[in-house]
């Protein structure tokens, strides 16, 4: 549950200044109120509140003149524009103004409720003071990433080998460099490789460096990246890639804690502490005689198994709300709302792309967000995820479903004779997504 929001209740009436502060403050969030929009000016100029909910028709000063009023004076909280009147060309006029939502008097309070969550849903960000520069590494609700953070805390200290295993995007090489981090050897160099991103003979090169003429294209000597890892700590991502004739090589080094350059008998004293990754089962890979189970024992002093996402749904939320906050700072966007379609689909995809694709997923959806809500837009969502097609034509799967959305938009706002509320209920959606669906499609109201 959410803490609550700081609230300011605009109505001309008491007896509806009050229901809302009862209602309102029931529901956890902290109510004040105004009689006039020019009371509620004096009070926005001296307080700090995340919404406004204010009615629409007041003397003097409507609730649409509040709203214009608050965004020239720069009030960074949000509108809901309440009204007896359910006319949609006043919810109109309310949105197209910058409202955030609009609600009929009357009608289902828990509805207003809803709305007001989605609004405090990503106030929550701003509330966490995330450090958006860091990796979020602590804190996590899930029980297997508390023991994770339990053993880094622990081992990060120390110089024992540590080898990473799960799946690819899990935060393998983030939780490396965190454990350097933490180290002793913090103040060294971080140096990561990737063994399967180059051929058997360039990676020797590669690891060991080597002499001027040590081979055909070795035009100057080349210090090589456990030289360059003295003092620090080496990464070796898909270690048990290895050929077994670099698994030899890595073992030596390990045991007299000393390299060769190629083409040179010199040996050169290294120290570094070696962090491994893998998304391979070493068991497998041992029983396979893939991989040597002393070259083994030498990596994997310690092993830490880091949870795919899908097994970690607790910590769903707070990524969310991380990677939303640090995309929306990227391109500067001020994202305060998701849809609940956005949110659904966030809470139940299963990411097999781990972490890496809820935060490739995330940036696309606040690039593509509109009017600081995040909507679900079909192009983000894995195309394995979205509901295939029935017949075959050049349509594309997004051109389809607008299609039919439109149409059924359509047939549904006649039926109820334009009655945005019923409308909106009937199509299981808010009415704000049922406006931006009438704008996007062009439909006549
Ligand atoms: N705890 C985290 N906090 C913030 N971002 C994270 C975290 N974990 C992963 N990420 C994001 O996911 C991406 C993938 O992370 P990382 O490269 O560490 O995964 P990996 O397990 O090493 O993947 P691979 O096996 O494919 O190399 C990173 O670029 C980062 O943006």
């Amino acid at each position: 549950m959410n803490p609550g929001l700081s609230i300011l209740v605009v109505d001309d009436e008491a007896e509806y200044r009050q229901l809302f502060h009862i209602l309102l403050r029931d529901a956890g969030h902290e109510v004040d109120d105004a009689a006039s929009a020019a009371d509620a000016l004096t009070k926005l100029a001296a307080n700090a509140y995340d919404l406004v909910l204010s009615d629409l028709v007041m003397p003097n000063m409507d609730g649409i003149g509040l709203l214009r009023a608050m965004k020239a004076m720069g009030v960074p909280a949000e509108v809901i524009i309440v009204t007896g009147y359910g006319s949609i060309r006043n919810a109109v006029e309310a949105i197209r103004s910058g409202a955030f939502s609009y609600f009929i008097k009357g009608t289902d309070p828990g509805e207003l409720l809803h709305e007001i969550e989605k609004i405090n849903r990503l106030k929550q960000i701003v509330r966490t003071e995330l450090d958006l520069n860091e990796p979020l590494l602590s804190a996590s609700a899930s029980p297997k990433m508390r023991q994770v953070e339990h053993v880094v805390e622990k081992v990060a200290a120390t110089d024992l080998s540590v080898l990473l295993s799960g799946e690819s995007g899990v935060g393998k090489e983030v939780l490396a460099r965190h454990v350097h981090d933490n180290s002793l050897r913090k103040d060294g160099p971080f140096v990561a490789i990737n063994c399967q991103a180059f051929p058997e003979n360039l990676l020797e090169a590669e690891l060991f460096g080597y002499e001027k003429g040590a081979f055909t294209g070795a035009v100057g000597r080349r210090i090589g990246r456990f030289e360059e890892a003295q003092g620090g700590t080496f990464f070796l991502d898909e270690a048990l890639e290895l050929s077994p004739a670099i698994q030899v090589k890595l073992l030596r080094v390990l045991e007299n804690r000393s390299i060769e350059r190629l083409g040179s008998n010199k040996s050169i004293d290294i120290d570094i502490r070696l962090i491994s990754a893998t998304n391979k089962s070493a068991k497998e890979e041992i029983a396979a005689s893939r991989f040597r189970q002393d070259l083994l024992f030498r990596i994997n002093a310690v092993n830490i198994q880091i949870p795919p996402l899908r097994e970690r749904r607790e910590d769903l939320d707070m990524f969310i709300s991380y990677f939303v906050a640090r995309f929306s700072r990227k391109y500067n966007r001020a994202v305060t709302a998701i849809s609940d379609e956005a949110s659904e689909f966030l809470k139940t995809y299963p990411f097999p792309g781990n972490v890496r694709e809820l935060s490739n997923i995330i940036e696309k959806l606040v690039v593509f967000s509109q009017e600081g809500q995040i909507e679900l837009d079909e192009s983000v969502v894995p195309t394995d995820y979205a509901q295939p097609s029935t017949g075959i034509d050049s349509r594309s799967l997004r051109e389809l479903r607008k299609e039919t959305e439109k149409s059924y938009i359509e047939k549904v706002l006649i039926h109820y004779n334009y009655d945005i509320g019923e409308a909106a209920n009937h199509l299981g959606i808010t009415k704000r997504h049922l406006f931006n669906k009438i704008s996007e499609f062009g439909l006549k109201y």
